[in-house]
């Protein structure tokens, strides 16, 4: 798919979140979008994904199968997961089965009764996540899909995103955490300043590591600063 010259902000009167976007997504790629908090990530996930239509521009030949994991997944429904989940399946003449298998894969099978607003943040995140992936999508959204899931999940994650895309998908992942970012062949977009740049890998192969002292209280901020910068971070103890 492709967007052209594409702009977006929420009102007439808002400030543009992003303009003159131009860029193609391919089928069985997957490309990670980074930026500052607040930058427009979610935005233009929103509108790859068909949900807020641009305000100039066109975008081209989406896929029909949408799958969108939203970065907050909306609990405030009074369903059990399992009445959720079959009814997304039915909407999408998906065979119910895919519930238990996608509940097993991704480890909230025990969940599976439990009410929407019962769950906790990374369960209801698990829950977003299926929806999005049992459509067997051929465009696949995740908003930060790793945001509070456990190690194990997290861990298992980046496997299930290369092999949804190996089969022909075409993916985007906003990642705060760079949960993906070594994954081979992933493409980069860049989000700063109401502009879009795509980051290529070349160049970026070679690391050097920087030990630099922050004072404790500036290190969430600036571990969050230079991620969002494309950097690598690791934490130190002590
Ligand atoms: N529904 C909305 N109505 C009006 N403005 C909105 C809406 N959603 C987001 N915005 C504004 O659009 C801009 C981009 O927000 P967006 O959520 O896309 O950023 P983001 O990069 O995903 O942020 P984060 O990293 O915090 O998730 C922000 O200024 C935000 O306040």
């Amino acid at each position: 798919m492709r967007l052209e010259n594409v702009a977006f902000r929420y009102r007439r009167r808002d400030p543009w979140v992003f303009k003159g976007v131009t860029l193609s997504l391919a089928g069985g790629s997957v490309t990670e979008v980074t930026g500052h908090n607040g930058v427009g990530k979610s935005t233009l996930l929103r509108v790859i994904a068909g949900l807020r239509r641009p305000r100039a521009g066109v975008v081209k030949d989406r896929p029909a199968r949408v799958g969108y994991a939203p970065e907050r997944f909306p609990v405030d429904q009074p369903f059990s997961v399992r009445t959720y989940l079959c009814h997304m399946a039915a909407m999408r003449r998906v065979p119910a089965d895919a519930v238990g298998e996608w509940a097993e894969r991704l480890a909230f099978d025990h969940l599976l009764e439990v009410r929407l607003p019962e769950l906790s943040k990374g369960s209801a995140q698990k829950v977003g996540i299926a929806q999005a992936l049992m459509a067997d999508p051929e465009l696949l959204i995740l908003d930060e899909p790793f945001a509070g899931l456990d190690t194990a999940t997290r861990d298992a994650l980046p496997e299930l995103i290369s092999g949804i895309a190996a089969g022909g998908a075409t993916v985007v992942v906003s990642d705060h955490q760079r949960c993906i970012e070594d994954m081979p062949g992933i493409g980069r977009l860049h989000m700063a300043d109401g502009a879009v740049a795509r980051l290529s890998s070349a160049g970026r192969t070679e690391w050097a590591v920087l030990e630099v002292e922050v004072p404790g209280d500036e290190a969430d901020t600036l571990e969050t600063k230079l991620r969002a910068d494309g950097y690598r971070v690791r934490r130190r103890a002590g």
